[in-house]
């Protein structure tokens, strides 16, 4: 009998594409284009913060990543598939801004449910140990018996974190997951998210619109009217831009670019 060693070679692994791949990416919403020819990669195992003032774009952006916005056109790439690939389903997580979790069913119940639809077939204690896991990520352990309906804004807002959490996705993306938490929350949510990038080898994708959280990712995506004004490191940018704060340098980014469109203006 011939063993395997004197077959073909096997195939080297692929090269580990980036999480997120866009090339001319363009989305039209209604009778607007609201985001143009967009260029960027998100890279692999990192916090990528996507920033910008409300009504840039971000939240559309996260919708096409994970599939659910129609009319995209150009080229999306996501984990190494077309975004919306029925594969992408079970591996990457989304938390939208407005927390969908069942009100009737306690937060246990809705974390069954939703583990239970993602991973059929798993044993009940398999279920129940992923589900304490992640009630343990969101701190919410001591709230896993109360309804979902009877929690506050902030809680419920981490209960959607949870759901995002189930079967260790490898991209998370959250669209402004620290909104209307205390600083504590915030800051601990934070230190969680950097455990998911560096322990899980994760790849989290987060939008916020407060400046000072950009200062906590490893890179950022900055945004302006459905366009990307700069994608580097915080510190890049600062040192780019002669600014303190991130803060600063995406308003001295705005201010060059609003320059430079009214010398085309004039210039025309
Ligand atoms: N259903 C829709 N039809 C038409 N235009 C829409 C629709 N939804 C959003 N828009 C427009 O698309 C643009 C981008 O919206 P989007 O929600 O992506 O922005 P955002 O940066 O996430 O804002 P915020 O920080 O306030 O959530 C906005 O100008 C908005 O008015």
């Amino acid at each position: 009998m011939m063993n395997n060693a004197s077959g073909p070679p096997t195939d080297p692994p692929a090269p580990r594409t980036p999480a997120v791949r866009a090339e001319g990416l363009t989305v039209v919403r209604g009778p607007r284009t609201v985001l143009r020819s967009l260029e960027f990669t998100v890279p692999r195992g990192q916090i990528t913060g996507l920033l910008g003032p409300s009504g840039c774009g971000k939240s559309t952006l996260m919708r096409s990543i994970v599939g659910t916005q129609a009319k995209v056109t150009g080229t999306l790439e996501v984990l190494g598939r077309p975004a919306g690939h029925p594969t992408l389903r079970t591996r990457i997580g989304y938390v939208t801004q407005a927390p969908s979790v069942y009100d009737d069913l306690t937060v246990r119940q809705n974390l069954d449910y939703f583990t239970a639809i993602l991973t059929p077939g798993r044993s009940t204690s398999d279920r129940r140990q992923e589900v304490d896991r992640v009630l343990a990520d969101v701190d919410l352990t001591s709230h896993a018996d109360a309804l979902a309906g009877n929690l506050s804004g902030g809680q419920r807002s981490r209960v959607s974190l949870a759901v995002a959490l189930l079967g260790t996705p490898e991209l998370l993306v959250l669209d402004e997951p620290t909104v209307g938490l205390d600083p504590v929350l915030r800051r601990d949510l934070w230190t969680l998210f950097h455990s998911i990038a560096a322990d899980r080898g994760a790849t989290l994708l987060i939008s916020s619109h407060v400046m000072d959280e950009a200062e906590r990712c490893h890179r950022l995506l900055l945004m302006r009217e459905g366009e990307i004004l700069a994608d580097d490191t915080p510190d890049a940018l600062r040192t780019r831009t002669g600014s303190e704060t991130v803060e600063a340098a995406f308003l001295h980014l705005v201010d060059e670019a609003t320059a430079a469109a009214r010398e085309k203006e004039t210039t025309r």
